[in-house]
């Protein structure tokens, strides 16, 4: 449900490019709003002066709860799932594995912010994931909590299906589904009550085709697709269909896929990113990491300057890795001269 304090503070283009329908909205109560585009809609209602509010006999708190309720229907009708303008997600420390408090208080992270989650293998990092998916609340191992915009979220998040707060790619992908790929694409499509379906339908074999090494089809069980492939088309699909605010990522790194690709896919401005990895290009891809020790969280780093400029190198070298792995592949011979001089 969006409020009319949210729309007050959108500008009239962003509510006409994301609210289409709110056009006929000003049409039918015949506000002009061409020309107004950079302004919010707080401001539009207010630029209106005494005179023109006489003359037209303009009540600007019912045009506002009339257009905040006529969005909320629209969205309800359309099947749209609104994600309450998620800002922030907090983790209040819990304890650890030992029953010690964790080593930090609370951990904020913002829309558009990507956050890493390394430790030794069994150290809680994807009881960490878990723990955020279920928006624990002192309810799990850990004891830890789950704010979201600093408020203890609504049940809903739990138990509703359609309305999930995250979009969880998680490490083993059962598929007991007999379906082709185009069925299971089709069946989220329809789902998520998306009206070009085919468009969508191939912008996500296509960005899955992308991640994967070998190429698969629409025609292909997905029974039949290999580890990688299916990790792939989990990836797509998310990236493209999933409107969740909150992306959880457990090890893309042994998915056989292009993760940097993966991860960009993922990745939108709109979204908060939490992955657990071992990976140090996609660790160093993050904002931030949380390093998980004992079960509980120890540190949380921030990326300097100089981890940064050493992304640049390592994706020189992986780039060189991969290379080699796709030659190795193919039957052939490995030359020396392909490192690159990283070895002398
Ligand atoms: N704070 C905690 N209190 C109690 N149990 C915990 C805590 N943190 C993690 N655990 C438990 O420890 C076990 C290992 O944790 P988890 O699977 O999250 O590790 P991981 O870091 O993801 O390992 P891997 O790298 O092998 O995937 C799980 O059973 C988990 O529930």
């Amino acid at each position: 449900m969006i409020s009319i304090k949210d729309i007050e503070k959108m500008k009239i283009k962003e509510i006409e490019s994301k609210y289409p329908f709110s056009i006929s909205f000003f049409q039918n109560n015949n506000l002009n709003v061409e020309g107004y585009e950079e302004i919010t809609f707080g401001q539009y209602l207010n630029h209106f002066t005494e005179e023109e509010i006489e003359e037209w006999a303009i009540d600007i708190e019912k045009l506002k709860g009339d257009f905040v309720a006529y969005i909320n229907e629209m969205l309800e009708f359309l099947g749209i799932v609104e994600d309450d303008n998620i800002e922030s997600l907090t983790i209040v420390a819990g304890k650890n594995k030992y029953g010690e408090r964790e080593n930090f208080e609370t951990l904020t992270i913002r829309k558009s912010e990507i956050v890493s989650i390394v430790g030794p293998t069994g150290s809680g990092k994807s009881r960490l994931l878990a723990d955020i998916e279920w928006a624990a609340n002192n309810d799990t191992p850990t004891g830890r909590t789950i704010l979201i915009n600093g408020e203890i979220p609504d049940k809903k998040w739990r138990f509703s299906s359609s309305n999930k707060l995250v979009a969880q790619l998680s490490q083993n992908m059962n598929f007991v589904m007999d379906l082709t790929v185009r069925e299971f694409i089709e069946l989220h499509a329809k789902s998520r009550m998306v009206e070009n379906e085919e468009e969508v339908i191939m912008k996500i074999i296509d960005a899955a085709n992308n991640l994967a090494g070998e190429q698969f089809n629409l025609d292909t069980p997905i029974t039949s697709l290999s580890g990688g492939q299916s990790r792939a088309l989990m990836i797509a699909d998310t990236a493209i269909l999933s409107t969740s605010p909150i992306v959880l990522i457990d090890e893309i790194e042994n998915a056989g896929i292009d993760r940097k690709k993966a991860l960009n896919l993922l990745v939108n401005e709109e979204k908060i990113v939490l992955m657990a990895t071992h990976d140090p290009i996609l660790a160093l891809m993050a904002d931030k990491r949380i390093v998980i020790k004992n079960g509980g969280i120890d540190k949380i780093i921030e990326t300097n300057n100089e981890e940064k400029d050493m992304l640049a190198e390592l994706e020189k070298m992986d780039e060189i890795i991969s290379t080699l792995r796709a030659n190795l592949r193919k039957g052939e011979i490995l030359k020396k001269n392909k490192l690159g001089g990283f070895l002398k």
